[in-house]
């Protein structure tokens, strides 16, 4: 054989790229494109890291935020919490090395890939050459101990460098980092920064946070309610949900010492009884070890469980925010006339992966968004309590809202409508269509239940503004007897030669209720409001869950029908 130029050898140029160096060329995997995008990024992990770490330890959250203009485009940002702290051993793994966390497991958490703040790191490293400073304390034997370091990424080998390290004297726990970044910029635009944070106190209104702003303005968005969500629990995954890959993965990985104990242990709803009935199906051996498990064998127990019948997933695996919660949060931040919310039962998609939709609908007031002194309605996306700012053209929840016929409700312009709509997500397994989280791939049974719980809002939304149509023109006919009464009788005192009688106190007290109940109007109203109350009862069972959540598709068009037509 001809022996090759070494120029032209491509082992010379034969390498392991690490995922540091990875993310290094392709930041935009990691969500940053634009200058507006990559700061709000930067927001979204460092705060969802917080809000995870706090509840986690039972904490309700409380963040600082402090973020300083240096000159055009670069910027310090601050971020202290309450949080528990992250041990010194392991900050710099925390900060430094990509697909390092402790959330690869199967519960309902805001991070999931163990990629968020290094991806920061590893921003503020690009673009302004800085290092990272992190203050940390946290509970060791039952002391606190703090400890500040000052490190940099090194990214070939993806861990960091120490630069610096002193003790820290730490009164309570909770982690500070400073950071700074250049070609990213503030913005109080709809996808900035700001807006982030407005949105963030939404779903999460058990959380405090205060925001310096680059022009030294400070922000309190103050707690709506004082109770930490409860932890959600690890759920094994639905037989349903698995594939033949992730079969070999747990053999591969287990400590179970046959086939059968394995599956049991690895899968919900997976008894010794069913594990014999596939045995029979398939043939296979359920003794075996889990080490001698073939793909061919993996694949045979999919395709059965693909064919048996089995329970629903748990569902205690996801805590939703709650009716309650969400109205709260909505009140304190939108300030609405009206507000309604929803809690779906939970469902499941792909056959084996349940979720939970959650819905708001806010009117009036600070709802929707100012565009040139004009309020339009707002569409607010969340996943796991987290909004989704970006790319929001191919997420489930865009695609859901807008295949609503909204005139069906009265919203004859919804674009220039006061509404914002609030969705959101709850799963141990969101299918995000990207790594950078920030849109809903629109899985069928999604796109079905965020659609049934829009719908049953904008039905309350449509009773409300019919109300508030009736009730102006009961105010109109009233103004109309206040006006022509006092002319009526002094008219009939003239005629009857009588002095004018003292009616201006009778006529105080005939308000406008005396006037609707004289029109013989008040039992139709009462009515009305019974009729409204029923269906609200009608519409949640006693955890708050709307009775009527669908766990299956065959009732797709039927409940569209059923909730299009019914005004
Ligand atoms: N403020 C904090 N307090 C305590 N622990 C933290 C904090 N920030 C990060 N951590 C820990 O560091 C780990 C890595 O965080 P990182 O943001 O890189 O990924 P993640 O949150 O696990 O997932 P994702 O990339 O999806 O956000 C977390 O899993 C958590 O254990």
């Amino acid at each position: 054989m001809q022996e090759q130029d070494v120029g032209t050898d491509w082992r010379n140029d034969f390498k392991n790229l690490t995922p540091s160096e990875f993310f290094r060329k392709n930041k935009q995997m990691l969500g940053f494109t634009g200058k507006i995008r990559s700061l709000t990024i930067v927001f979204h992990e460092l705060i969802t890291n917080s809000f995870d770490a706090a509840e986690e330890a039972g904490i309700l959250p409380e963040i600082d935020i402090e973020l300083k203009r240096v000159e055009k485009e670069h910027y310090i940002l601050k971020l202290k919490d309450n949080g528990p702290g992250i041990p010194e051993d392991y900050v710099m793994r925390v900060y430094c090395s990509m697909f390092a966390g402790s959330k690869f497991r199967n519960i309902q958490s805001r991070g999931q890939q163990g990629l968020g703040c290094s991806g920061c790191v590893l921003l503020s490293q690009m673009t302004t050459g800085k290092p990272a400073r992190v203050i940390s304390c946290y509970k060791e034997n039952g002391d606190i101990k703090g400890v500040k370091m000052k490190f940099q990424m090194d990214v070939k080998n993806n861990r960091g460098i120490l630069m610096e390290r002193e003790d820290y004297p730490a009164e309570s726990t909770g982690v500070c980092i400073e950071l700074q970044f250049k070609e990213v910029s503030y913005s109080l635009a709809e996808q900035g920064a700001f807006e982030y944070i407005r949105r963030t106190m939404i779903g999460n209104p058990h959380a405090k946070i205060t925001f310096r702003d680059p022009s030294g303005h400070k922000y309190i968005f103050k707690r709506a309610a004082d109770i930490v969500p409860i932890l959600p629990k690890e759920v094994l995954p639905h037989p349903k949900g698995v594939s033949a890959d992730d079969l070999m993965t747990m053999a591969q990985n287990t400590d179970s010492r046959r086939y059968k104990s394995m599956l049991t242990s690895s899968l919900s709803r997976m008894s010794n009884k069913r594990v014999d009935e596939i045995s029979e199906l398939t043939g296979i051996d359920m003794n075996k070890r889990p080490k001698d498990l073939t793909f061919p064998e993996a694949e045979t127990i999919v395709h059965c469980f693909k064919k048996m019948k089995f329970m629903a997933p748990p569902t205690d695996g996801l805590i939703p925010i709650g009716s309650e919660q969400i109205e709260k949060g909505m009140k304190q931040i939108l300030k609405p006339e009206f507000v309604t919310t929803i809690t779906r039962k939970p469902v499941t998609y792909q056959g084996g992966v349940s979720f939970i939709i959650e819905a708001g609908l806010a009117y009036g007031g600070d709802s929707g968004r100012v565009v040139k002194e004009q309020r339009k309605s707002e569409i607010m996306r969340f996943a796991n309590r987290v909004p989704l700012t970006f790319d929001a053209g191919s997420c489930a929840i865009t695609e859901a809202l807008k295949s609503i016929d909204w005139k069906r409700y009265g919203l004859k312009d919804l674009d220039n409508t006061p509404l914002t709509l609030f969705v959101n997500i709850i799963s141990t397994q969101v299918p995000y269509l990207s790594t950078g989280k920030q849109s809903v791939s629109p899985e069928p049974e999604i796109v079905h239940e965020i659609r049934q719980s829009t719908m049953k809002l904008a039905r309350k939304l449509q009773k409300h503004l019919r109300a508030k149509k009736a009730a102006k023109e009961k105010e109109k006919r009233s103004k109309v007897f206040e006006d022509y009464m006092p002319v009526i009788i002094e008219e009939a005192a003239k005629l009857g030669e009588t002095g004018v009688p003292e009616y201006q106190e009778v006529l105080a007290k005939v308000t406008k209720r005396a006037l609707a109940e004289l029109l013989g109007e008040k039992v139709e109203e009462e009515e009305e409001e019974e009729e409204l109350d029923a269906i609200i009862m009608e519409e949640v069972d006693e955890r708050g869950y709307a009775v009527d959540g669908n766990s299956t598709l065959d009732s797709f068009e039927e409940d569209d029908v059923d909730d299009e037509f019914e005004d």
